[in-house]
Order: C-alpha cells, then sequence, then structure tokens
C-alpha cells in the first residue's frame, strides 16, 4: 500500500483587486494582483477505500465533508480525467481562515490535486493540473503557482510576476466568514445605486496598476503601501461595517496600508519591518477588534509536497 502523501499550500492577499463589469457568465474580468503569504493548510492523502475528508483546525467545524469540499471536488477531477476510483482519505490540517477572503478552499484544492496525483501517480503535466484548478475555480490556478502573479480574466489567467523582497503582514481575522458571490453582488448593487451601472459596458476594464507593479519589482514596501487597492472593500464595508474600526485600529498601530483581503472579512496590514509588524499585531489585537491577529511575510511559493 502506498505511504502518505502531503501538500502544503499558502494562503494569499490582494495587493490589487481591480473589478470589471458584470460578465454575461456571472463572472467579473479582474486585474488581480495576488501575493502568496506564510499561512498554510496541509492537505494529506492516504489510500482508501472510497473518497473521504476529515478536518483539523480552529475553523474545522466550517468546512463541508462532503462532495461539495474543493479538496474533494479536486481528487474526483483528477480521477475522473484519468479513469481511476477515487478513493482516497484527504486529511486537510486547516490553519488558514475560513471564507475570509485569504483562498483557503482553493489552497485545498491546489493541495489535493497534488497529493492525489503523487498518491495515484496519475503525473499530470503542470498544463494539466493548471486547466484541473481553473475549472474548479477562478483562485485555485494561483495557490498552485503561488509568489505573486497577475491573474486576468476572472483570476485564472496568470502571469507570474518580479518581485524584488519580502513583505511583512499582519491579518485580523474576523469572526465569521463572507460569501465571496455576495461581495460581489454587492459590488454591482453599489455600482448600480451610484447611477454609474455594473455592467461590463458601463465599467472600464480593469488595469493592472503601473506603481504597484514597480513597487513589488523594487521591493518597496512604502511604494507598494501606496499603491494597494481593493475594489471589493466599499462592498465587503458595506456588508460588514465594523470592518471600518479593524482597519482603523491597524493604520493607529502603524501599519503602512490597511485594506480588506479579496472579498474579506479579514483585514491585511502591511508593515515596514518585522518589529512594526509585531507593533501593528500587538495594537490590533488590544483594540478588540477582531477574533485573531496572525503575522507572516510574503511572497511564499505555492502547493509544494512536503516530507517525500
Ligand atoms: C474575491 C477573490 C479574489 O481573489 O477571492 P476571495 O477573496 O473570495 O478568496 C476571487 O475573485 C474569488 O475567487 P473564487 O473564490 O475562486 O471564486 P469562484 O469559485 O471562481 O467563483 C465564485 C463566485 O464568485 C463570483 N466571482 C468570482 C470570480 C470573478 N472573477 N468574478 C465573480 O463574480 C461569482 O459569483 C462566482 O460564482
Ligand atoms: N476545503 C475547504 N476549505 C474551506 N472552505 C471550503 C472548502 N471546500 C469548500 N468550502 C466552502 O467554500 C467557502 C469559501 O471558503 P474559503 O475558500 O475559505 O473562502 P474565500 O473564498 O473567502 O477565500 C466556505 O464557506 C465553504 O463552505
Amino acid at each position: 500500500m502506498s505511504r502518505p502523501v502531503t501538500a502544503r499550500v499558502p494562503a494569499k492577499v490582494n495587493v490589487q483587486l481591480a473589478v470589471g463589469g458584470l460578465r454575461l457568465d456571472g463572472f467579473h474580468d479582474l486585474a488581480n494582483v495576488f501575493l502568496a503569504v506564510g499561512l498554510y493548510d496541509e492537505v494529506t492523502a492516504t489510500p482508501a477505500d472510497a473518497l473521504r475528508i476529515t478536518v483539523e483546525g480552529a475553523d474545522a467545524g466550517q468546512v463541508p465533508l462532503d462532495r461539495t469540499n474543493l479538496a474533494a471536488r479536486a481528487a474526483l477531477a483528477l480521477a475522473e480525467r484519468h479513469g481511476i476510483a477515487p478513493g482516497v482519505h484527504l486529511h486537510i490540517a486547516k490553519d488558514i481562515p475560513v471564507a475570509g477572503g485569504m483562498a483557503g478552499g482553493s489552497a485545498d484544492a491546489a493541495g489535493a490535486l497534488l497529493a492525489c496525483d503523487a498518491l495515484w501517480g496519475t503525473q499530470a503535466s503542470r498544463a494539466e493540473l493548471l486547466e484541473i484548478c481553473a475549472a474548479l475555480g477562478s483562485d485555485i490556478p494561483f495557490s498552485l503557482v503561488g509568489g505573486v502573479a497577475l491573474g486576468r480574466g476572472r483570476g485564472e489567467l496568470l502571469t507570474p510576476l518580479e518581485t524584488g523582497g519580502t513583505f511583512h503582514w499582519v491579518f485580523a481575522v474576523a469572526d465569521g466568514g463572507l460569501s465571496t458571490p455576495a461581495v460581489y453582488r454587492e459590488c454591482d448593487r453599489l455600482r448600480e445605486a451610484s447611477g454609474a451601472g455594473a455592467s461590463a459596458a458601463d465599467v472600464p476594464d480593469p488595469e493592472p496598476s503601473r506603481a504597484l507593479l514597480d513597487a513589488l519589482r523594487t521591493g518597496d514596501a512604502t511604494a507598494l503601501a501606496a499603491a494597494v487597492s481593493n475594489d471589493l472593500q466599499p462592498a465587503a464595508l458595506s456588508l460588514r461595517p465594523a470592518l471600518a474600526d479593524t482597519l482603523r485600529a491597524g493604520a493607529d498601530a502603524g501599519a503602512l496600508a490597511s485594506l480588506v483581503s479579496g472579498s474579506g472579512p479579514t483585514c491585511a496590514f502591511l508593515a515596514k519591518d518585522t518589529e512594526a509588524a509585531q507593533a501593528v499585531a500587538t495594537g490590533l489585537a488590544a483594540s478588540g477588534t477582531c477574533r485573531t491577529v496572525r503575522v507572516t511575510s510574503g511572497p511564499v511559493p505555492g502547493a509544494r509536497l512536503i516530507g517525500a
């Protein structure tokens, strides 16, 4: 019997999330600049008679254990393509906040794919793995690739980006999640309410910011802080007004930039260095405006097999 295989996959923050108009297929075109950060889920694949999912971690109770779990869907997609039975036990050690705008479910899908590919010896090419990822969810290709990348289309068409250094991040994890489709819907509603319109004909094509790409390339945290943006932030704040207090608490504690991570509700804070990040974390914890605070850095590599 084959030995268990474990994949380790990072979370992400979006340093730019420019959202175009609503497409006919229900998605939005994006200029989505992803940066992988050092919070990880681990997915372990062990041979089993049938597909089974187990989850450990503080948020484990919020993760589905049936075939709607993104890790299960990834394993099923790989098995189906290669005509094999999806007999596998997937155990997820979850450290990425659930429904937090940090792509935890996407991380588990990418991890399950890598781990099952190794366990089953399916030897899928990188291109095939990326194709399966894109079919399962817009953010999943980035979980596989990691580092820093620009996502076009609905976020699945990736171009890796150059970076000149490590950035220090603090994350304020909220109580409870936000639904990604609900946040996109609220973004459209706010655009309609402002009179500008929300369709692809009304909203300019999203473009990556030149200043942001330059700041990433040079590794300049102050320049990056000046250039970060998230078009979903007004929608997340509209659905969860208390996030404004969290963003303010991080800024008061010395963060160079405070923004909602993707669709939220996790808030991300960029700090000058490790000491400044600790000070921001201490200030946020004392503010009582979030459930937990995490300090980390990035960019980090994407999904990797460990202990192989
Ligand atoms: C907002 C972002 C930013 O990176 O991530 P989160 O912050 O939620 O992690 C992503 O765009 C989320 O990507 P992901 O969570 O993979 O979304 P999908 O499963 O592909 O789509 C879920 C739903 O989100 C909406 N959606 C998603 C992507 C996109 N470009 N336009 C959309 O309108 C659609 O309503 C879609 O049905
Ligand atoms: N492996 C998984 N881990 C977390 N959530 C999952 C997973 N599979 C499916 N889901 C569902 O996807 C939703 C969004 O989860 P997640 O990817 O953590 O958030 P986000 O899209 O905000 O980054 C969850 O509420 C949950 O119902």
